[in-house]
């Protein structure tokens, strides 16, 4: 027996539309993105992968996509449970900046090493100022970071997939995550055991279902990588990984 797991990044947001770093900033789909969204949906109910529990982030642009696509496959009943471990890869001082600019005044190398390093964090955000989240009430009382690199994503979600999605995955019952590029990037690292020199190489499209079946023992893939729904995915992979040029 396999268990299923199905992740699901955002649909394009406002910023990924205009090439801002994000992050834990809060910003909503584009029209574009809640396209992408819906026909996410479609695609599950297309395949008969119909989810039993959802897991998001605590941003809009995945709770979002998630509700548009459940909608679109008649699952917009199912249980949910959010929590800002599953949150964007907290971009530091970089929330905000343009990446092409970014890119241009820094160079290729600082660049790509503050945007797909494992280890190396983008300086962190100055707390108060515009798009920091130390004020913002949803994380009241929570240890939430000023910037992060993957290693700090992973780290900080691990403990939130061991405690609440793995349990739900053993009841067999078909698990949706619907979270960011980077959270999802932590995830597959960790289910395909992705080295930190190759994880610099995988990128997640928006919008399109990845379906993994885990095997019920070791609860790793069954085939690494997993499955897109979308026979166009290869091409939508390519465009996040030239983001910036
Ligand atoms: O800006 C961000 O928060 C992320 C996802 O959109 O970007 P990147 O793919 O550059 O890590």
């Amino acid at each position: 027996m396999t268990y299923t797991l199905v992740l699901l990044r955002h649909g394009e947001s406002e910023w990924n539309a205009k090439n801002l770093f994000t992050g834990w900033v809060d910003v909503p789909l584009s029209e574009k993105g809640r396209a992408e969204a819906v026909r996410g949906g479609e695609f599950l109910k297309e395949a008969g992968v119909l989810p039993e529990k959802l897991f998001t982030s605590m941003l809009r642009r995945a709770i979002m996509t998630a509700n548009l696509a459940l909608d679109a496959a008649d699952r917009h009943w199912i249980p949910v449970e959010r929590h800002w471990r599953l949150n964007e890869r907290h971009y530091g001082a970089l929330q905000g900046k343009n990446k092409k600019e970014i890119r241009d005044e820094y160079g290729e190398e600082q660049f790509m090493q503050w945007r797909r390093s494992y280890d190396v964090p983008p300086p962190p955000i100055e707390a108060g100022s515009e798009f920091s989240q130390d004020a913002d009430p949803r994380y009241a009382g929570e240890p939430i970071p000023a910037t992060e690199c993957l290693k700090d994503v992973l780290e900080r979600l691990l403990p939130y997939w061991e405690s609440r999605i793995v349990p739900e995955i053993k009841t067999g019952k078909t698990v949706m995550i619907a979270a960011h590029g980077n959270s999802l990037r932590a995830i597959v690292k960790h289910l395909d055991d992705i080295s930190d020199d190759d994880i610099a190489g995988v990128n997640i499209p928006t919008g399109i279902p990845l379906v993994y079946e885990l095997d019920e023992k070791t609860l790793k893939p069954v085939k690494k990588g997993g499955t897109y729904l979308d026979p166009e995915a290869e091409a939508k992979i390519a465009a996040v990984a030239n983001q910036g040029k």
